[in-house]
């Protein structure tokens, strides 16, 4: 499942991050592929141990644990440090399937990326193509989001960036091991959540049905989390 997550940065933060993201120095966007995928990469990226990519990299990271609908659609275990890539005119990244299993550099730590996903830090009308294109079982999904907000999906879904013909695409990306590797239990797991809070808005906190149903939650997540 595809999911989209609205303003996880605020219009202000964007703007600090393209000033900051203006004065680095980029690299090959191959530095980071793996073998299959650095066939089909063509962009360029923030260079992974610069100062720059790590200063913002944390600032994503404090805004996604701000998220409730993030943290409610991801469960996430270990988030791969944030990365940065920008496709100019005839950039484009084709069909791949992100890397298994990432090493966080510097690290011992190994992530299983279970959910990839895309913060987008260019707005839809600064760029022409530059769509993201999700495989997935019911058919092909194209994102194009405004600028802050962020797309959730599995990592074992094929997907590719279609090549920008107009302006410039700029964006963060990474990967996360989920407490729930499964992609369906997951998914019911966020819609349970959802259900909840809308339940809660309505009754109240402390309406005992609510109370019971946040038990089912807490006790699915004890059930089947890895943490
Ligand atoms: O630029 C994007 O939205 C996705 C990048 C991507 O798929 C990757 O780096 O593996
Ligand atoms: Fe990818």
């Amino acid at each position: 499942m595809l999911i989209c997550i609205p303003e996880v940065l605020s219009k202000q933060q964007v703007a600090f991050f393209r000033a900051a993201m203006d004065r680095a120095a980029w690299e090959d966007g191959r530095a980071t592929a793996g073998s299959q995928s650095s066939l089909v990469k063509n962009n360029l990226q923030l260079p992974q141990a610069g100062d720059v990519a790590r200063e913002l990299g944390e600032h994503v990271l404090e805004a996604l644990a701000q998220s409730s609908m993030f943290v409610s659609a991801a469960l996430p275990h270990k988030i791969f440090p944030p990365l940065f890539n920008r496709y100019g005119v005839g950039h484009d990244f084709g069909l791949h399937v992100d890397n298994a299993i990432r090493g966080i550099p510097g690290t011992p730590i190994r992530i299983r990326t279970d959910l990839s996903c895309t913060l987008f830090l260019s707005e839809a009308d600064e760029y022409d193509g530059g769509e993201l294109v999700i495989e997935d079982r019911v058919g092909q999904q194209e994102v194009k989001l405004p600028a802050g907000d962020l797309v959730l999906y599995p990592s074992t879904s094929l997907h590719l960036v279609k090549g920008v013909t107009r302006g410039e695409r700029i964006a963060s990306f990474f990967w996360m091991q989920s407490m729930i590797r499964d992609n369906v239990a997951r998914a019911l797991l966020f819609d349970l959540d959802q259900a909840i809070q809308s339940l809660t808005t309505r009754l109240g906190a402390g309406d005992p049905a609510c109370v019971k149903m946040s038990g089912v939650y807490h006790n699915l997540i004890r059930t089947w989390a890895e943490a």
